[in-house]
């Protein structure tokens, strides 16, 4: 049994101007161990998918789907109370801005420390020692001095770290990664890249690591499922992606890279897609 399965995912926002489908029929699954990366465009309905599947869309959203299941429990009949206790504890989210994510008006420790209160109920010093493990598990040096500062005195990078830990606070069987390294600087990116494969790696948890960047997905997935405008164009084990892609958007995508560009500015998707498909070269 997959450790997350989903068939047919629908989330319909209420706009003004009426309803808009994000995500349009989507289906996937992932098992425990593995990487999955779903890859896209901006706007392709990635997000949507993986905030659905936490329960984490505001109101305006209507999720439906034929099947939505997380080790063997119904994602699309939990009660809130029970959604709650399994999010940040058996499957855990990280964000691109980290500076964003954690809370200005707290420390650090504080951040860390809530996860292991809410969800583990341990006390004060189990609390603090697990927080000083996982800060050291993420490679912060001086843990026990940074858990008293806050995250404008720390680095973007370091917030990230900081952000990696408290999603692994409770060992979640799933770790679900939305653009992780966007935010940060090329120097920095690839260590947290590293960083979270080696978590992935020694935790034996399941990750599906959200991108628009074809080399991250080539570093990191067994598996990839490229969205676009809301929809799966296609699902491939990374290898046959890069060698040999079936749909027309997936082609566009992967000649749109940088290092494929030929002329004297960098190629868009849209140079390589017409409304009947792949067009095949730049124009
Ligand atoms: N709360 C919302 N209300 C209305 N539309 C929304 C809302 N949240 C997202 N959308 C729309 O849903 C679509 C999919 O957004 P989503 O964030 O999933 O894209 P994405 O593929 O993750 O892109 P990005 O990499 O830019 O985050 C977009 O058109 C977005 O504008």
């Amino acid at each position: 049994m997959p450790l997350l399965e989903i068939q047919n995912l629908i989330v319909e926002f209420q706009t003004a101007s009426g309803p808009f489908r994000a995500v349009d029929g989507v289906s996937l699954s992932i098992d425990q161990r593995e990487v999955l990366a779903i890859v896209g465009e901006s706007g392709s309905g990635k997000s949507v998918s993986m905030l659905a599947v936490m329960g984490l869309l505001p109101w305006s959203a209507k999720v439906s789907a034929d099947r939505m299941t997380f080790a063997g429990r119904n994602l699309l009949s939990l009660s809130v109370a029970d959604r709650r206790r399994m999010v940040g504890k058996d499957m855990a989210m990280i964000f691109q801005e980290p500076m964003a994510s954690l809370n200005p008006c707290f420390t650090v420790g504080f951040q860390i420390e809530e996860v292991l209160k809410v969800h583990l109920g341990l006390d004060r010093k189990a609390r603090r020692a697990r927080a000083i493990e996982l800060l050291k598990l993420v490679g912060i040096p001086q843990p026990e001095d940074r858990l008293g500062h806050f995250p404008h005195q720390m680095s973007g990078g370091q917030c990230q770290r900081v952000m990696i830990a408290i999603a692994l606070a409770c060992n979640p069987k799933l770790l679900i990664a939305d653009e992780p390294t966007t935010a940060l600087d090329v120097t920095i990116q690839k260590q947290i890249l590293d960083l979270l494969m080696r978590l992935q790696a020694e935790h034996g948890m399941a990750l599906i690591m959200i991108t628009h960047n074809m080399g991250v997905v080539a570093e990191t997935a067994d598996r990839v499922i490229v969205q676009y405008k809301g929809r799966k164009m296609e699902e491939a084990d990374v290898l046959s992606l890069f060698e040999n892609p079936k749909s027309d958007y997936t082609r566009a995508l992967l000649s749109a890279l940088p290092e494929n560009a030929t002329g004297d500015r960098l190629p868009t998707i849209s140079d390589f897609m017409t409304d009947g498909g792949f067009r095949g070269a730049a124009q």
